[in-house]
């Protein structure tokens, strides 16, 4: 079967060099294991491309709403602080599965592509890659579980509003790189004339690993830190996706890569096969709960515990 992967967008990086090499990198890479036969659909369901925040349409005024408010509020600050927060999950107590139900009651505002509740971008995100990838029940797990952070919307978490919780991500502490969507709404956030923040490398070094970079904060950080305060036995490829499935300007357009090190470029190819079931299968067609439930339920059990603080 052909895949199409998408091209990276190039344009607007801080430093062409480092796309260069970013590319060059991608192109001697070809396991072909990571090749899961998935063809990439041409329209989303609204008939348009995928990712087109330019495009007239009826979610486009939302999701612009959604980034204008994002771009200002996510500071350095802001970040650290909700981490140090959401970090003690003291929230609440629950399993996998409830929290998954949760998320049926919500639309994400930020998405260009999809205005079905959660839980179905969820099952289709996860039932794809089962499909393609039979034997790494990990990673069936991994999709069901990418966006349980999106929790942080539900009242028992403060009800944070949508900009604190969903869109696409990016370092803070350092120059926004242009590539990300709606850049020129960050003229408005007070880190934009932060001189520490400005430049290239801000407060960061060459290669320091994304580990040590605070990234906007929203629901990846946050299930990161479910995921590692609650002992999962998922291993360290699965921590990788969750945290940084949405860190597009990384690994769509190829920017920022001098943050990270070499242990961060070996898990970058599996955010790259993750992200094609993450973004294309975002479908108006439903999965069958009750039906795909069984299964889920003997791989949260393989390798969560029965209930996870929050
Ligand atoms: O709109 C989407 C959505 O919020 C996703 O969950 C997130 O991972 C993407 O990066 C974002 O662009
Ligand atoms: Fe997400
Ligand atoms: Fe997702």
């Amino acid at each position: 079967m052909t895949v199409i992967v998408p091209e990276p967008v190039l344009e607007g990086s801080n430093n062409s060099q480092d796309v260069e090499n970013y590319v060059k990198e991608q192109e001697n890479d070809g396991d072909l294991s990571l090749d899961g036969g998935f063809v990439v659909p041409d329209s989303n369901a609204f008939g348009h491309s995928f990712r087109d925040y330019e495009k007239e349409g009826e979610r486009k005024a939302t999701v612009e709403d959604f980034y204008r408010t994002n771009h200002i509020n996510q500071t350095y600050e802001l970040a650290k602080r909700k981490k140090e927060e959401y970090g003690k999950l003291d929230k609440t107590v629950m399993s996998i599965w409830e929290c998954i139900e949760l998320l049926n009651e919500y639309v994400d505002e930020s998405d260009p592509d999809l205005d079905e509740p959660q839980i179905q971008h969820l099952l289709q995100s996860a039932e794809a890659i089962r499909r393609d990838y039979p034997d790494e029940d990990w990673l069936h797990l991994t999709a069901l579980i990418h966006d349980l952070g999106k929790v942080l919307l539900h009242p028992s978490f403060g009800e944070q509003p949508q900009w604190c919780v969903v869109g696409d991500t990016f370092p803070l502490g350092c120059a926004f790189d242009e590539s990300i969507v709606h850049h020129q709404y960050f003229k408005n956030n007070p880190d934009y004339n932060n001189p520490l923040f400005r430049t290239r490398l801000g407060i960061y070094k060459e290669n320091c690993g994304l580990d040590n970079v605070t990234m906007s904060w929203g629901h990846d950080e946050y299930m990161y830190l479910v995921m590692k305060g609650n002992g999962t036995s998922l291993p360290p490829a699965a921590f990788f996706i969750v945290r940084f499935h949405s860190f597009y300007p990384l690994h769509r357009a190829g920017a920022y890569t001098y943050l990270m090190n070499d242990e961060d470029k070996d898990m970058l190819k599996w955010l790259h096969v993750f992200n094609k079931y993450d973004l294309y299968t975002k479908s108006k067609v439903r999965v069958d709960v009750e039906e795909v439930k069984p299964y889920y339920m003997s791989l949260i059990k393989k390798y969560f515990p029965e209930k996870l603080r929050w």
